[in-house]
């Protein structure tokens, strides 16, 4: 039987390091690409150094594969001009090569920020809901989505647009007990995404179960998702730091402080010019 072939795109970042060992199986090869040096590892992944930019490059990187998980890019606030080339030209190259080199199935890594200025206090968030974007980066996020949406529609590529909420070893404030992915889970939704039958395109919220939460998991339970992990378990250590103010960015809005003046990119340019 032919391996299962995953590329994963922006493998040398946090979630490449965290998902790389439990996404490795027997029968399955793990394509790892970044523009980053990649540890050559034992497990008998194969290595690209390139960019997903570089269209050659990526339709070489997309041969003989089966699942494109598409996690290379900026994953904080930039200025426009490097959003714009890396997260959405870039997103564009990636889906483009896949099409070509007849990928059947992308998984692409979206974000919170794509929808960062819902107010968890109006009830729980829908998945789905139409982008309100923070930042630049989240503006990249809901582009990324909608070429995804093209893709599923057009060429009949399996997308899923996973809204990753915070995807760390453990979380790191209260706004994170509500948001986080522990990397076990998220090994486990990227199978569910990777294993469900004709998708089509879906956006789904990428969390674990946690107790105290803001958005809806039912999405992705879905396509098969099964979590099991709760930050409830980190929430005596992090309540102990304090309790944050309740009318603060980072409790008001599902993108915490990145809706606030600290990320104002567009500000802080003009002010520079
Ligand atoms: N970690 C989270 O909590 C979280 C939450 C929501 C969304 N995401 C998204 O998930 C993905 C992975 O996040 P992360 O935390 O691992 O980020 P990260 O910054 O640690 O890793 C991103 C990787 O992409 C690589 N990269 C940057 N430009 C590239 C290019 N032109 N070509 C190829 N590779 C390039 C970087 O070298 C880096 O290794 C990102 O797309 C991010 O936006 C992450
Ligand atoms: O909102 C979050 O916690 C996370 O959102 C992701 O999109 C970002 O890549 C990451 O840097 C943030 O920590």
């Amino acid at each position: 039987m032919k391996p299962q072939r995953i590329l994963i795109t922006g493998a040398a970042g946090g979630m490449g390091r965290l998902l790389r060992p439990r996404l490795a199986r027997p029968g399955r090869v793990l394509r790892l690409l970044d523009i980053a040096p990649i540890d050559p590892g034992d497990d008998g992944a194969e290595i690209v150094r390139a960019s997903v930019t570089d269209a050659d490059a990526m339709e070489a990187a997309c041969r003989d594969v089966d699942v494109l998980l598409h996690l290379g890019g900026l994953s904080t606030e930039h200025c426009w001009e490097q959003i714009l080339e890396v997260n959405i030209h870039g997103s564009y190259v990636a889906l483009d090569a896949a099409r070509r080199a007849g990928v059947a199935r992308a998984v692409l890594a979206s974000s919170n920020h794509a929808i960062g200025y819902l107010r968890p206090e109006d009830g729980d968030i829908d998945a789905a809901a139409f982008p309100r974007p923070d930042t630049h980066y989240g503006v990249s996020k809901v582009a990324l989505e909608a070429l995804g949406s093209l893709y599923a529609d057009r060429y009949g590529m399996g997308v899923v647009a996973v809204r990753i909420g915070s995807c760390f070893e453990r979380p790191k404030d209260a706004r994170m007990l509500r948001t986080w992915l522990s990397p076990d889970d998220g090994a486990r939704l990227f199978e569910a995404c990777f294993a469900a039958p004709a998708p089509g395109f879906r956006v789904v919220w990428g969390a674990s179960d946690n107790t105290r939460h803001w958005v809806s998991l039912e999405p992705a339970r879905a396509l098969g998702y099964a979590p099991q992990d709760d930050s409830e378990r980190f929430a005596a250590e992090i309540d102990a730091q304090g309790e944050p103010d309740p009318d603060g960015f980072l409790m008001s809005y599902l993108g915490g402080t990145w809706c606030g003046p600290d990320w104002n990119t567009a500000e802080k340019e003009a002010s520079a010019r």
